[in-house]
């Protein structure tokens, strides 16, 4: 992904592709027939899953990789002595930045309940969260094949939960569970069931988030080929003995009641407080930067956003930074795609890791409103396509892919 989708780039002009573009086509079509003989179903005794995934255009060559297109790193015993700084700024990025190579990186809080920590930069020794961590580049937060992926996800759903505190920022209730191995995750309580379907009379601003929103949206992303949202998975918890007995946080633990049905519930705090003893620490060591997205609605029962009312406002977008240069405009519009495939209308505002300025992907977060609609879909979410008329070739060529997927298996 990235520099090499530089030259993607790619204009479409309603609809009508040139013969180059005929022909990529077909050969991705060939190429998936040959592969799966035509019939996704039962090739090899693989699932259409991984038969997709085995296709070309889901393993392109990796792109090569410098220092610092990694967001973390473990600094090397050759680093620890180099003196380019003062030797204060030096030990101060030491202790923020790295695992000490000499000795094991020891727990400075030593609290209760935690794993005895003996990481080294050794891989082998470190926890799937660290590993994830570690494996964040410029152009995605991981990579698909990365074995470490299972064991994440599979630690997400069965550590035991340590700690539950309320997490800072945004309008819907969310908890900052911790885990034995100093890992961390939110959790968004279900609100609602799987199959309950947005009310049309709700604004879309006023929709219920849905858990399963945010883990469909996880594998949709994967699906695409974008690899732009944190792992998410579903969790039984138990309120009482996970939650309750748990948390040090107060204003949460005065939130807690016995419904009239006799089941032990929560409603939490909305408002943000600050907490010096449960610090958010995710964002010292890797600051994200939050950005308005151009295409944000006006989150207003009477207000139109200028986005509807211009029908050239791709122009104007396209002339303001950081949308004038590099893949920006592109990985808009493959949000925009991903968000339309999804039905997800709240999309005001995106992330990036600063470390990487303008030249690297952009995270999905939060994508709790997703999947509200399944009988009807949301044309405006995709008004970025629609006016900018531009898509990245790749993932033109993977939707392509996916819809033939999708009749091959709805005819045969
Ligand atoms: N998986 C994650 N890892 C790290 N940080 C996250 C993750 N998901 C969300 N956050 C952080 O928490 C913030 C709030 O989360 P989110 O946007 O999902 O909540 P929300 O209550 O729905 O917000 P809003 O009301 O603004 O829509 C995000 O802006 C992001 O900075
Ligand atoms: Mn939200």
């Amino acid at each position: 992904m990235g520099k090499r989708e530089n030259e993607e780039h790619h204009k479409l002009n309603s609809n009508n592709l040139n013969h180059k573009e005929k022909d990529l086509l077909w050969d991705a079509t060939e190429r998936e027939k040959k592969l799966t003989g035509g019939l996704i179903q039962k090739v090899k005794g693989w699932s259409k899953l991984e038969a997709l995934f085995k296709h070309p255009l889901y393993n392109m060559p990796p792109q090569s990789l410098q220092d610092d297109d990694w967001l973390l790193r473990v600094k090397t015993n050759t680093e620890h002595t180099s003196d380019k700084g003062s030797e204060e700024e030096e030990k101060e990025e030491e202790k923020e930045d790295s695992i000490d190579a000499d000795s094991d990186w020891e727990s400075a809080s030593k609290e209760e309940g935690y794993d005895k920590v003996s990481w080294t930069k050794e891989v082998e020794t470190h926890p799937p969260w660290l590993r994830f961590h570690l494996g964040i580049s410029r152009w995605e937060l991981y990579d698909r094949k990365d074995p470490n992926l299972a064991q994440l996800t599979h630690y997400l759903a069965r550590q035991r939960v340590l700690g539950a505190v309320q997490k800072t920022g945004g309008t819907q209730l969310k908890l900052l569970m911790s885990f034995p191995n100093y890992g961390q995750a939110l959790l968004k309580p279900m609100r609602q069931s799987r199959d309950a379907e947005t009310d049309v009379n709700l604004f879309y601003f006023s929709d219920f988030e849905r858990h399963n929103g945010e883990i469909a949206a996880f594998h949709l992303d994967r699906l695409l080929g974008f690899n732009r949202i944190p792992p998410v998975v579903g969790r039984l918890i138990n309120v009482t003995s996970e939650i309750r007995e748990i948390t040090a946080d107060h204003r949460l633990s005065r939130t807690f009641f016995t419904s009239p049905a006799g089941n032990v519930c929560f409603y939490g705090q909305c408002e943000y407080y600050c907490s010096t003893e449960h610090p958010a620490c995710d964002l010292s060591l890797a600051p994200r930067r939050s950005w308005r997205s151009p295409w944000r609605r006006s989150y207003s029962r009477t207000k139109l956003a200028m986005w509807e009312k211009d029908p050239a406002y791709c122009d104007t977008v396209k002339q303001t930074p950081p949308y004038n240069h590099g893949t920006r405009l592109v990985d808009l519009i493959d949000m925009a795609i991903l968000d339309f495939l999804m039905s997800n209308m709240d999309r005001h505002h995106y992330e990036t890791f600063e470390k990487f300025g303008n030249e690297t992907f952009l995270l999905h977060l939060d994508n709790g409103r997703a999947f509200g609609r399944h009988s009807q879909d949301e044309p405006t979410i995709l008004v970025p396509l629609k006016q900018c008329c531009s898509i990245r070739r790749s993932t033109l060529l993977r939707l392509r892919l996916l819809s033939s997927l999708v009749s091959v298996s709805v005819t045969s």
